[in-house]
Formats: structure tokens, C-alpha cells, sequence
């Protein structure tokens, strides 16, 4: 790991300090927040911003009772670092604590967990159910318990019971009154009472009679109850492990007490040759059997009453119960008793296997034979886009999937192809380039969010589909991305389409920080969250070896950015350009491309990667690449052994799936930002070669020595290293200065170049101001109604459509002049038209 730096004065982008569910505040990055309006508190739709839940939530925060009593630090000014008003003398281990994997902190809800203990897994499995992860190192887990989690460990099912039962069981200490309290105060508010759409009536349920009577005493949720209906009714409750997930040869739930006990008979092979002087094989078969035991008896509780109320105020009702009453619905649809909305044929190809984990999440959202509102958490590349399919596979009625941009669409589209047997007439493509209807009564729409959430006047056929959307019901709307689209979108999404269950999806939760709580409430809460570092070595994503390479600068770049002081684009450009770094990106695609890796270097300056790539005669692909070239380019970086690196700019960072990289090289980045240096990663995890034997990933973050870009390093980096991935530092390539033909070794080369960067107007330091489809349209808006003109109307292409030649999928939108300048061929090939029409005829021959 990269040692600790500070951040150089001048970087002028300090991180905010919020309050998050526990009292410790956290700092989160600022330009994460780019677009961010969660957690506003003006709200078009009318609707009142949860704030009370987060004066709540405050209020349960486990400091709260663990604080009550505690002293406050005395003495100097340091002994706080180190928590010296904490006196853990009185902390009693329990006899066997060896064989307990976890430690509690009661002050601030902290979980540290051994991963070399012998009931670790089953530790795991509960912990991140109850808990959040922060950080999931090799040998040691944190996760913090808060208000969130709970309700996320209430809404999958979880009593106050279990909870303080497992923790009990797992915690090397005897639990904390203070966090049974903690506990016992979330639970019982939270995950009580759910919406439930059944018959296509809606009902809120719960399995406590007296919560249901406490909610009709309530002014404003009895005025929303249909009046027939005078008693509460009480029916069985739907047992676990009843429904069967396509693409898995069990029911979710019972595949998944099978793991568990698969987990705990492996464990206690293994533990047949340790002679464990603790004698943890027995205490290890002891917790399993309690558990299961304690398991049996818990089937027993099964009953459930619920009240109806009118379809027309569930808004009003979800307000008041959410706001006010500080009692979160969840949302579980009855969808195998829904026989108001045609079904859908759709299945999973027979050859199609889910993989554990994804089975496992999908489980946590049809765990009670219903299909729960939530989010699951999954690496990069660990195949979101099938745990979306097979949960519409599951409901199998009308879905509609909303994306980010519309190069995703055309990918989802795809998938679904490829996965499910789908009628191809049933699955329709709303984006602005393409409005394709659905002829059936049922069937999967996939749009992006900015097609469904623009306020503006529509085109005719636009509001056609529209009308259509709004018109009807849905079973299943699958929220892709979810941690990069504002609240905003998502009120207004989930106010204008009627679904009786939401999936949101995403690789990290990074912009949860005090934004989890929209999402908990518009959405659903969190379902399941992945390892990353475990995936990687099951081998369902690539193993990585990530590396920061120090650049120094040299002397005349340095001191010209020493002069730059307080210009921060200028300053940007010159360590970006710095020609130490040009060398060593030179020198490592050098290396990679000799062992066969395909390669990927990353820039999110165009001024540069336009610099890099032509430098070096390589493809690049930017925000005003046209379609045809951006297809030829990936389609010979895929097919081409000739053609072993491209370079993207940001436009690459998301969504492009592209099996073949096996190396990633990051010449300039966007701040400090961690969701980049993930979904950057996240292009390498899924490379084709990574079972092969010995097979790892490479990337590389090219940074130039003393500048700004050594503190934006180690902050990208944070959440990465969280997930367990360490990040060497290199400070010299070995053989670098033996290169053949290395660029820049003769002072007037470098020179020539720092004359071209100090000729550049200071725009050319920004990082591209690309507008992904989830803004773009209200761009276009914007700009027309300023009477900016129509500007320049790019259009990107999709891996899917390189074979079959798809129409039109993803619109951008140029602001500056100078982009619709530079709109067209890029001077690579411009330069290389000859070499170009050859790799073409390749290509071409090859698609064939
Ligand atoms: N169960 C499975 N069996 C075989 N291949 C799978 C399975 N699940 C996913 N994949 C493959 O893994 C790759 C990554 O999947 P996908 O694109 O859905 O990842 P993702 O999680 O959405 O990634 P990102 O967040 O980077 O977009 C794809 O090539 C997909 O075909």
C-alpha cells in the first residue's frame, strides 16, 4: 500500500465531513457528489425528504448508549488518537475466544473479524446481513452496525432474536447491554410492517398483530385503510424455501441452508488433521448444531396479519410510516398470486448456471417465495446484468430495466437475448435513437433513466411509449447503477411507474455515505453485498495486481509547475504530460504487449490521450469518436492480435464489457474519485484468461512524483484497498532506461513537448466534459432553451452491435466548439489510413 501523503495545499477540493449512522464522522469525497441531489430537501414531486428518519436514525446510533456512561477524555492533547479514554480492562474474554471470530465495539458499533477463524464463513454470512462492510482485508473484516443495517437484517427476515443470538455467539467478549439496546430499539421499529401487493390490491403486512394495531390508531394511515375490511386478517406466512430460482437446481432458500451445512461438514474434515488445542472442532459442531436447532424452532413462527388499504394513497401511507411514524415499509410482491397481469414467457436457457453468489443474492430477494424490493451488491464483472435477468426470469411478468446510459441498453438487451429465451418481439428498447414498442401484453422494456424522467415536451412517438410505460403495471423494474443516479430520478421514477418490486443493482455503495437512506426508501434496502477479494479467488472475477509507478518529473516540467501554483489545470497537464510518465507507459504497454496482454491505458485529459496515443501510433477512442471508428477499434482490439492496446478516455470507464484486457494503465484520472479507480478496475475483472493457470490482471496508475496527483492517488484508492486489493508502489521500471526507441531522452524532444503544453489554453487541463445519457437529454434541453443551438449529436457504438451492425445506441452531446471542431476522424487514423484500410479488411473479414 502506497504510504500515507498530505494533500497539497493548493488541491483546493478539501472532503466534507457528514454524520453517517454512527457518531464517528466520516469524510467523503466532494467530487463524488458531482450531480448529487439526494438528501435535498426540495422535492417538485412533493413529497417530504426523509429527514426525521435521519434525526432517527442519529438517535439510534449505537454511540448513544455506549457513550451514556462512558467518562470523557482527559490529559493531553494526543491520548485521544489512541482512545485512552477508553478503559477495555474490564472487557471479559470468553474461556473458548480463540474460536470466536469477532470483536465488538459498543462505542461506535465496530465489528473487527478474524478471517483465520474456524467459523469465519459462518460469521460472515450472518455479519453481512446485520452489518455494513468497511473494509475486508486478508486477514482482518470491519463492518459497523448501524441504523441501516438493521433494517436491512429486519427486511430479510432477521428477528431481534437471531441477532443478538448470533452476535452472542460469534463475539470473543460477552455482548454489551448497550448494543442489545441498540439493537432491540431498531428492530423494533424497523422491517415490521410491508407493503404487499396481492391480487393486485395492496396490503401492509406484518407479523406482529399489536404493530398493525398501533399503524390503525394512526390519523392518516386510518384514513387509508378500505373500509370493508373492519379485522385484521391473519393467514400463514409464505415459508422459505419455497420457490425455485431459475438457473438453480433448488429453491434459493433451501440451496442455501445446504451451503451452510456443506460449509460446516468441509469445515470439520478439514479440522480432522488440525488437533486443535482448543478443541474447536467440537465447539465449532456445538455452534452449528445450536444454530440449527435454534433454526427449527424458529419455522414454527408463521403467522401473518396484514389490513388493506387504498391503491390511491400508498403514497400518503408510505410518507406517514416512513417520516413520521419511523416505521420503514418494505415492499414484497405476492407475484405467483398476481393473476391480474399477464405473465411472461421467460426462462433461463437450459445451459445457463447461476453462480453461488448470485443465487445467494437472488435469495435474499425471493427468500420468503415473494419478491422483495432491494439492492444487491456486486463486484465489477461479477455478472449483475444475469442476477437481473434471472430475478424477471423468477416473476416472469412484465419488467422494465432502467439504465445510465444507452450504450447499456443495448447491452441489456442483448443479455437477455443471450441468457433467456425471450421472444425477441417481446423486449423493446426505449432510448432517444431508438423507440421500439412492445405487441404483446406482457414483455421487458429497457430504457435509460433520462428517457423516463425528462420533464420537457416529447416527441410524438416518445410520448407514445411513455404513455405506454405509465399506463400500465409492471412486475419487476430493474434499477441498474443505482449509486450513480440522483434521488431525484429516482423519485420521479418510482412515482410515474407502478412496479410491484424494484432490484436495484451496483458494484458499490460508495455513494451511500448520507445518501444510503434515499435509497433505502426509494429502492428498498441493501440485500446482499459480495466479497470482492473472495470472488477473485474463486476465480469468478480476475486476480489483480495493482501498482502506483512514480514518475519523477523532469526539472523543466517541475519548475514550470512550481510557477503554475494556484493554476490547477495547468498544473494538471504538466504532470500529466510529464515525459517521465509518457516513458513509462511506453515502456509497460512495451512489456505487456510482449506477454500477451491486451492493454487498456485510461485518460481522462483528451488533450493527452490524444498526446499518448499518437505518440505511440495507437488507436484511442473519445467522447467525439464516431460510431463506425469506435466499432472498428474495439472490434481489432478484440480480434486483432495487431492491435494489443487502445486508448479510451472516461467514456470507457463504465459498461464497455471487453473479456479480452488483461492490463489497465491510468495516465490521468478524475480526482480523487474512488467509484472511478472501481469501475476502471471493474474492466479487467472480467477477463477471459483469468482461470488460466498462474493468470493475473495487471493495473497501473501512472503517477508523477511530487505533485497533486500523489494525494488524488491514495484517495482513489481507498475503497479498493477495503476490498482487499494492495497496491505496490514502484518507483523504477527496471530496464526502462535500456528501451529501444524511448520517447522524450534528448532534452529538446522534452522540451518541444512543454512548449506544446504551455501553448495550450487552459481548458485543455480539464478532464472531459462528456454527457452520459442519464444527463444528456436535459442537456440538450438546457442548451436549445438558451438558444445554444443543437449543437453536435455523437453516437456510440456497443460491443453486441460490432456482429450483428445495430442501429444508432448511445447519443452524446458536445458543448464546446471546439468539440464539434474536433468532431470526426481522429489523427491517429487520419495519420494511418493506409494501415487502418488493412486492419478494416481484417476486422471485416472477420465478422464475416
Ligand atoms: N453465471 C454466469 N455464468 C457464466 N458467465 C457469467 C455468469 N454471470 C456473469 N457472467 C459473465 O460475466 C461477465 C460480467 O457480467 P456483467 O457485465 O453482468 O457484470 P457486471 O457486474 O454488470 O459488471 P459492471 O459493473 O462492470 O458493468 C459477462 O461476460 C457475463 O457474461
Amino acid at each position: 500500500m502506497a504510504p500515507k501523503r498530505k494533500a497539497p495545499a493548493s488541491n483546493g477540493r478539501a472532503s466534507k465531513r457528514v454524520a453517517s449512522g454512527v457518531s464517528t464522522p466520516v469524510s467523503i469525497d466532494s467530487d463524488d457528489d458531482d450531480n448529487y441531489s439526494m438528501g435535498s430537501e426540495s422535492d417538485p414531486e412533493g413529497r417530504a425528504a426523509p429527514q426525521k428518519y435521519d434525526k432517527m436514525v442519529e438517535k439510534f446510533s449505537m454511540s448513544t448508549y455506549a457513550n451514556k456512561n462512558r467518562p470523557r477524555a482527559s490529559g493531553d492533547a494526543a491520548s485521544h488518537l489512541f482512545r485512552m479514554d477508553r478503559d477495555l480492562s474490564g472487557l471479559e474474554l470468553k474461556p473458548d475466544h480463540r474460536l470466536r471470530p469477532i470483536w465488538l465495539d459498543a462505542a461506535n458499533g465496530k465489528v473487527v473479524m478474524e478471517t483465520f477463524s474456524p467459523s469465519f464463513k459462518q460469521a460472515q454470512t450472518f455479519l453481512i446481513n446485520i452489518a455494513e462492510p468497511q473494509s475486508r482485508t486478508t486477514n482482518v473484516h470491519e463492518y459497523t452496525i448501524n441504523g441501516h443495517s438493521l433494517f436491512a437484517a429486519v427486511s430479510v427476515g432477521l428477528t431481534e432474536h437471531d441477532i443478538i443470538r448470533d452476535l452472542e455467539l460469534f463475539s470473543k467478549t460477552k455482548l454489551p447491554e448497550s448494543i442489545k439496546e441498540f439493537i432491540h430499539m431498531n428492530t423494533q421499529s424497523f422491517g415490521k410492517i410491508r407493503l404487499v401487493l396481492k391480487h393486485n390490491r395492496y396490503f401492509v403486512e406484518s407479523s406482529d398483530a399489536a404493530v398493525l394495531q398501533r399503524l390503525l390508531r394512526d390519523e392518516v394511515v386510518s384514513k387509508c385503510r378500505v373500509e370493508e375490511t373492519e379485522e385484521l386478517k391473519t393467514e400463514k406466512a409464505a415459508k422459505m424455501g419455497e420457490l425455485v430460482i431459475p438457473g438453480t437446481k433448488d429453491a434459493a432458500g433451501v440451496r442455501e441452508a445446504q451451503a451452510n451445512v456443506q460449509q460446516a461438514q468441509k469445515r470439520d474434515e478439514s479440522d480432522e488433521d488440525s488437533d486443535d488445542e482448543f478443541g474447536g472442532r467440537d465447539a465449532e459442531k456445538d455452534m452449528t448444531e445450536y444454530l440449527r436447532e435454534e433454526d427449527d424452532e424458529d419455522d414454527e413462527v408463521d403467522q401473518v396479519h396484514s389490513f388493506e388499504i387504498d391503491g390511491n394513497m400508498i403514497q400518503q401511507v408510505q410518507e406517514r410510516c416512513n417520516v413520521h411514524l419511523a416505521m420503514p415499509l418494505t415492499e414484497e410482491y405476492d407475484f405467483r398470486n398476481d393473476e391480474q397481469n399477464a405473465g411472461l414467457d421467460i426462462d433461463l436457457r437450459p445451459n445457463v448456471q447461476i453462480r453461488y453468489y448470485q443465487e445467494h443474492a437472488l435469495s435474499k430477494m425471493f427468500g420468503n417465495g415473494r419478491a422483495r424490493s432491494g439492492i444487491i451488491v456486486l463486484p465489477c464483472g461479477a455478472g449483475k446484468t444475469l442476477v437481473g435477468i434471472t430475478a424477471a426470469c423468477t416473476i416472469k411478468k412484465s419488467a422494465i430495466v432502467l439504465c445510465t446510459s444507452a450504450m447499456s441498453v443495448v447491452q441489456w438487451k442483448e443479455e437477455f437475448k443471450k441468457w433467456s429465451n425471450i421472444n425477441p418481439d417481446d423486449i423493446a428498447i426505449f432510448t432517444s435513437g431508438e423507440k421500439e414498442k412492445l405487441n404483446h401484453k406482457a414483455g421487458i422494456i429497457i430504457c435509460t433513466y433520462s428517457m423516463v424522467t425528462q420533464n420537457t415536451r416529447r416527441a410524438h412517438d416518445s410520448q407514445q411509449v411513455m404513455d405506454f410505460i405509465t399506463s400500465r403495471e409492471w412486475g419487476l423494474m430493474v434499477l441498474d447503477e443505482v449509486h450513480v443516479v440522483p434521488a431525484e430520478m429516482f423519485r420521479r421514477v418510482t412515482s410515474k411507474i407502478k412496479t410491484h418490486s424494484k432490484l436495484g443493482l451496483t458494484a458499490t455503495l460508495l455513494r451511500e455515505d448520507d445518501k444510503i437512506k434515499d435509497l433505502n426508501f426509494l429502492i428498498g434496502p441493501k440485500l446482499y453485498e459480495a466479497n470482492w477479494l473472495q470472488l477473485s479467488e474463486e476465480g469468478h472475477i480476475a486476480r489483480v495486481q495493482c501498482a502506483e509507478v512514480w514518475c519523477p518529473m523532469t526539472t523543466e516540467f517541475y519548475s514550470e509547475y512550481i510557477n503554475a501554483t494556484g493554476k490547477v489545470n495547468q498544473q494538471s497537464l504538466l504532470s500529466t504530460m510529464n515525459p517521465r510518465k509518457f516513458q513509462a507507459c511506453q515502456f509497460l504497454i512495451d512489456f505487456h504487449e510482449k506477454r500477451g496482454d491486451k492493454i487498456i491505458v485510461f485518460s481522462d485529459n483528451v488533450y493527452a490521450l490524444k498526446k499518448y496515443a499518437e505518440g505511440m501510433t495507437k488507436p484511442y477512442i473519445y467522447g467525439d469518436t464516431g460510431q463506425r471508428e469506435r466499432e472498428m477499434v474495439l472490434a481489432n482490439f478484440q480480434m486483432n492480435d495487431a492491435v494489443s492496446s487502445i486508448f479510451l478516455s472516461k467514456i470507457g470507464d463504465t459498461s464497455l464489457d471487453l473479456p479480452e484486457a488483461t492490463c489497465l494503465i491510468q495516465i490521468s484520472s478524475h480526482y480523487g474519485s474512488r467509484r472511478q479507480e472501481a469501475q476502471r478496475l471493474g474492466r479487467i475483472l472480467r477477463a477471459k484468461r483469468r482461470n488460466d493457470e498462474g493468470f493475473n490482471a495487471f493495473f497501473y496508475s501512472l503517477v508523477s512524483k511530487d505533485t497533486n496527483e500523489m494525494f488524488y492517488s491514495s484517495k482513489r484508492q481507498a475503497f479498493l484497498v477495503d476490498q482487499g486489493y494492495a497496491f505496490k508502489v514502484i518507483t523504477h521500471l527496471n530496464g526502462i532506461d535500456k528501451m529501444p526507441n524511448l520517447a522524450f531522452t534528448s532534452q529538446q524532444d522534452r522540451m518541444s513537448l512543454l512548449t506544446d503544453v504551455l501553448l495550450q489554453s487552459e481548458t485543455a487541463g480539464d478532464v472531459e466534459d462528456i454527457k452520459d445519457d442519464l444527463f444528456s437529454d436535459r442537456n440538450v434541453a438546457r442548451n436549445k432553451g438558451r438558444g445554444k443551438g443543437t449543437g453536435v449529436k455523437r453516437q456510440a457504438g456497443t460491443l453486441s452491435s460490432l456482429a450483428g451492425g445495430e442501429h444508432m445506441a448511445y447519443m452524446e452531446y458536445a458543448r464546446g466548439s471546439k468539440a464539434a471542431r474536433d468532431a470526426g476522424r481522429s489523427q491517429f487514423f487520419k495519420k494511418n489510413d493506409k494501415a487502418q484500410e488493412r486492419k478494416k479488411a481484417a476486422a471485416r473479414a472477420m465478422l464475416e
